[in-house]
């Protein structure tokens, strides 16, 4: 083979495929066997796609005559597909460190929202910040998310409220979409509170007759890309009836459902998931078993946020049960004002620790599972010929040490390479 490839990555120690039958998603079974080659290599086209994996021998044989962009001798270390967070709230201004203080003294998440603060605090700060401004601090946000191997993320807007604040923030993420190498996918989140002086039944109104029209236009201009519509299903937020109502106009306009529900109050939110073909529901501390079952039924992945229920103090997401019942389990950093955590690598440790998942568990909750939640299996989430060459590299013999050494990724991670392109070279450590 003589032609020109963007990367080779030689010899591993260990390259971890996490599946090879292009399954979209993993189930319990599943997820015990994690496909993981030693002495493995792997090559991605010029075009960004993965051409070849396999032993050492056999892709140097294969490859001897063929060019390659960069080569990365993986000697010692390990490949595994760079992770992918299912769910953040990125875009804002104005940090809410004052209020982890608060929490810390006794304060619950409800009692600091209804105060004022909490997201409505978020929102007052979003709303006076440039757009300039916002963009600003998101790059830097996903740059830290980067480092920390993530290399598809989730982003919601949801600190406007008002269509032209929500707007504001769509336009930042659709610019971060261009600019960025991180792939990214974009959710509408103007549920995600009541706004000051609104009932929610007005909210919901205003959503459905405003803001979902604005969007499709915007869509259709070519202007914006959302690809998901979110809702805070929570007492006290969107209840049942709202939640469903915004659900439903947002997928006659195409987008993919995926909200949060049963946080902090049990509300059948996994039920109306499964009844509305929901692609994920995240959180889900309050789940009942009806909904487990009905989330296993409809093939509606739970995303589970380790970080939500360790800051807040809540009971933790009841992963076992959900993976005993065939339900598909994802992950994400949830990363907000509230819960400010980047790393991927940190979210699967609390998820092992915390919520009792295995490592292996963890891995494809992460990367397979993650992709499916977003509709995007079929590209991401695993190291199959044919998909994204979007990896991490890992200065350890094998790659368990990524979610073991809990706070360690800022010196495990050596690279990062998105469509074969290396997007983040780790100059702390150091070539022997
Ligand atoms: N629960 C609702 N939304 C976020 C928190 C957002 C915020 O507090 O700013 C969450 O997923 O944890
Ligand atoms: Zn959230």
């Amino acid at each position: 083979m003589s032609c020109k490839f963007r990367l080779l990555l030689e010899n591993a120690e260990q390259l971890v495929v996490i599946c090879n039958k292009e399954e979209e998603f993993l189930l319990q079974e599943g997820m015990q066997r994690l496909v993981v080659l030693e002495k493995a290599s792997l090559v991605v086209g010029s075009d960004g796609f993965i051409k070849a994996i396999g032993p050492t021998d056999v892709i140097r044989a294969q490859f001897s005559l063929a060019e390659f962009e960069t080569v990365i001798d993986c000697t010692g270390k390990c490949v595994l597909p760079g992770f992918i967070d299912a769910h953040t709230h990125p875009v804002w201004a104005g940090d809410r460190v004052h209020e982890f203080a608060m929490k810390l003294a006794g304060a619950t998440y409800m009692d600091v929202h209804q105060a004022g603060g909490g997201i409505n605090f978020t929102v007052e700060h979003t709303e006076s910040a440039s757009e300039e401004e916002l963009f600003c601090s998101f790059k830097q946000r996903l740059e830290r998310m980067l480092r920390s191997g993530t290399t598809v993320v989730e982003c919601k807007s949801g600190y406007g409220l008002k269509l032209e604040t929500e707007l504001k923030m769509l336009r930042v993420i659709e610019r971060a979409q261009r600019e960025m190498d991180i792939g990214i996918s974009s959710t509408y989140c103007g549920a995600h509170s009541v706004p000051k002086g609104k009932s929610a039944k007005e909210a919901t109104d205003d959503i459905i007759e405003h803001h979902l029209p604005a969007l499709k236009q915007m869509a259709l201009n070519g202007e914006i890309h959302v690809d998901n519509i979110d809702v805070f299903c929570e007492k006290g937020v969107f209840d049942l009836e709202s939640t469903r109502r915004i659900l439903l106009a947002g997928k006659a306009i195409g987008l993919h459902l995926n909200f949060h529900g049963d946080e902090l109050n049990p509300m059948n939110s996994a039920e109306l998931g499964a009844e509305l073909g929901a692609l994920a529901v995240s959180h889900l501390e309050e789940i009942s078993d009806e909904g487990i079952s009905a989330l296993a039924a409809a093939k509606c992945s739970a995303i589970l946020l380790p970080t939500t229920a360790y800051i807040l103090r809540l009971r933790q997401p009841r992963a076992r049960d959900m993976l005993s019942a065939g339900v598909i389990v994802s992950l994400g950093s949830d990363f907000n004002p509230n819960a400010y955590c980047f790393s991927m690598p940190m979210v699967m440790h609390l998820a092992c620790v915390n919520m009792k998942m295995s490592l292996k568990e963890a891995l494809a909750a992460a990367t397979i599972n993650a992709a499916y939640s977003l509709g995007r299996s079929h590209t991401h989430g695993s190291l199959e010929v044919g998909k994204q060459g979007d990896v991490v590299i890992i200065n350890a013999p094998r790659w368990e040490h990524v979610i073991y050494q809990f706070g360690g990724h800022q010196e495990l991670i050596e690279y990062v390479a998105i469509k074969g392109k290396i997007v983040y070279k780790n100059e702390r450590i150091l070539d022997l």
